[in-house]
Formats: structure tokens, C-alpha cells, sequence
């Protein structure tokens, strides 16, 4: 790797984004974009659907780049990446998707050690090993053997994030890993989000929409509406600092500096009544 592709130390913040821009199809998602990813931690992406949040997971795998600015992950800008560190880098990065997205026609021990059969000449007694440790850290180890049609969703949940940290990630990237789970299951799935954290010394980054789970659960929160952070800190505290953004957001309240109202024309010359502007 190059000097220049490197940062001289970062030792806080795993990620930092600086001056990200991005736009797509003529639309600015990130506006000189800035944030800090604490090492360590668990930091929640919030904000209104649309705002770019699962975009700016793929600025973190490099699935995605930016118009300006820089993305350092670990020391690294990813941007300035070639392919060979891409696929590096991204080996180091655990992402779990909303819709667990496990292979229908492998069991539960096949879906975990697939990304290890892909990309390692592993002997299959480590492959077994580390499987095993894998669904024993999510509490399905007993659940091995079973096809994903035989999984409840949290379930599921926990075997795609048993996937995710196959590879010892040193970040792991969740989005929207709420959607759809009873209470029971948000409660697992919570609960390991923090163990594994703490027991893996991982970074977490959590996408979600749901507070009271990221209040449990997150050290701090950026919340961010039209390309920028407009708030940011722990969850408690951001919740009640009573800016429009955040009155809107967390109180949910339809009307703000989110309008109700897409933009559109003039009403009254929209219904063909006579005085509406010309
Ligand atoms: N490849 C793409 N090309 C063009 N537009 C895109 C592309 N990917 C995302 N977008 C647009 O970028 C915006 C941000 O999308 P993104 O999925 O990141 O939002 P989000 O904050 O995660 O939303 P939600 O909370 O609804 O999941 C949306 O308007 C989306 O339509």
C-alpha cells in the first residue's frame, strides 16, 4: 500500500469521512459530508428514508465512490484503493443485510462456512472449527444442521451474522437488523450485537430506524438529512436536544424540516381555478 493512500495515525476513529459529496442521478445524497466511526464503539446511522444511509455503508466496502472526499478505513482512504485492497480490506469488514440473504439450498453450517470455502484453501477440520465457534457465539451451534426454511427470522438473523464475523472482522457493518423480529428475537439480536462487540473487539455500525433498540444498544448516534450530519452524540441525550431535526426525527413528527409535502406546483392552478400564479 502507498504512503499517500495511508493516513500517518488513527487511532480513535476506525472511519472517518471527510468532505464526502456524492450524487446520483442528479440528486446530492452527501454534501462535504464529515463523520467520525469511534473504534471500539457502536455508532447508529439514522435518518429519514432516502437520506443515504445504506449508501454510505457502501462508501465503508468501497462498493460505492464518492464525487470528492475521502473515506479512511483503518488508516486506508478507500477511494485511492485498488481492487487487490479492496478485497482485502472488505475481508476485514463483516456487513449483515436486512434480509439475511442465506442460501436456500445449503444448511445452516453450509451458509456459515461458504465465504470460507470461497476465498480459503482451509482443511475442512478448521473449517469445522470455526464454524462451530461461529454458531456457538450466536447460540446455534444445535441449529447446524437445519435448512434455512426450518429457521424463524430471528433465527436466520443470527446465522447470516455468524457469516458475517466468519472471517474475524475488525468492523462490522449492520443494516436495518431490527426489521421484522418479535420482541424476543430484537432482544437476542440486540444483546449479541453487544457481546460480540465487546467479547470480538469489534467496530460496529448499526443502519436502523427503530430508537428505542438503538438507545439499548449504540454509544453514539449521527443522525443525517440532506447530505450532512445534523446531529450527532449519545443516543439520550441527542433524542430530547430539542433541534427541529431532531423533535421531527425522534418524536416523529410528520411535518418539520422534512416536509409532508412533496414539492409540487401551484395547487390552485393545479385544479384549474381561476387566480392560481401563472
Ligand atoms: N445506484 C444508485 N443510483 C441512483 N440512485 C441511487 C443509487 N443507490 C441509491 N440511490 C438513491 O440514493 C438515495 C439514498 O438511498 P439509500 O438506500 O442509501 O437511503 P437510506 O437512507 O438507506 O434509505 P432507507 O432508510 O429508506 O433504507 C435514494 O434516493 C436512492 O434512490
Amino acid at each position: 500500500m502507498t504512503d499517500s493512500a495511508r493516513t500517518p495515525s488513527d487511532d480513535e476513529a476506525l472511519v472517518r469521512v471527510r468532505g464526502l459529496t456524492t450524487v446520483l442521478s442528479g440528486k446530492t445524497i452527501f454534501d462535504a459530508l464529515d463523520l467520525d466511526i469511534p473504534r471500539g464503539r457502536i455508532t447508529a446511522i439514522m435518518g429519514p428514508s432516502g437520506t443515504g444511509k445504506t449508501t454510505l455503508l457502501k462508501h465503508i466496502t468501497g462498493q460505492m465512490r464518492g464525487d470528492a472526499g475521502e473515506v479512511w478505513v483503518d488508516g486506508v482512504n478507500v477511494p485511492a484503493l485498488d481492487r487487490r485492497q479492496l478485497f482485502a480490506l472488505r475481508e476485514k469488514i463483516g456487513y449483515l443485510f436486512q434480509n439475511s440473504a442465506l442460501l436456500t439450498d445449503f444448511d445452516v453450517f453450509e451458509n456459515v462456512a461458504f465465504p470460507l470455502r470461497q476465498h480459503t484453501d482451509l482443511p475442512e477440520e478448521l473449517i469445522r472449527n470455526v464454524v462451530l465457534t461461529k454458531l456457538q457465539a450466536v447460540g446455534l451451534r444445535g441449529a447446524a444442521g437445519l435448512m434455512p426454511s426450518e429457521l424463524s427470522g430471528g433465527m436466520a438473523r443470527r446465522v447470516a451474522l455468524a457469516r458475517a464475523i466468519v472471517f474475524d472482522p475488525m468492523l462490522i457493518l449492520y443494516d436495518e437488523p431490527f426489521v421484522g423480529l418479535d420482541p424476543i428475537a430484537l432482544n437476542q439480536v440486540l444483546k449479541l450485537i453487544r457481546t460480540l462487540n465487546q467479547t470480538l473487539g469489534l467496530t460496529s455500525v448499526l443502519v436502523a430506524h427503530e430508537l428505542e433498540a438503538i438507545k439499548q444498544v449504540a454509544d453514539h448516534i449521527y443522525l443525517i438529512a440532506n447530505g450532512k450530519v445534523v446531529a450527532h452524540g449519545d443516543p439520550n441525550a441527542i433524542a430530547g436536544d430539542g433541534s427541529p431535526w431532531t423533535r421531527q426525527f425522534f418524536g416523529g413528527e410528520a411535518d418539520g424540516p422534512v416536509p409532508f409535502q412533496y414539492p409540487a406546483g401551484d395547487y390552485a392552478q393545479a385544479l384549474g381555478f381561476p387566480g392560481g400564479a401563472a
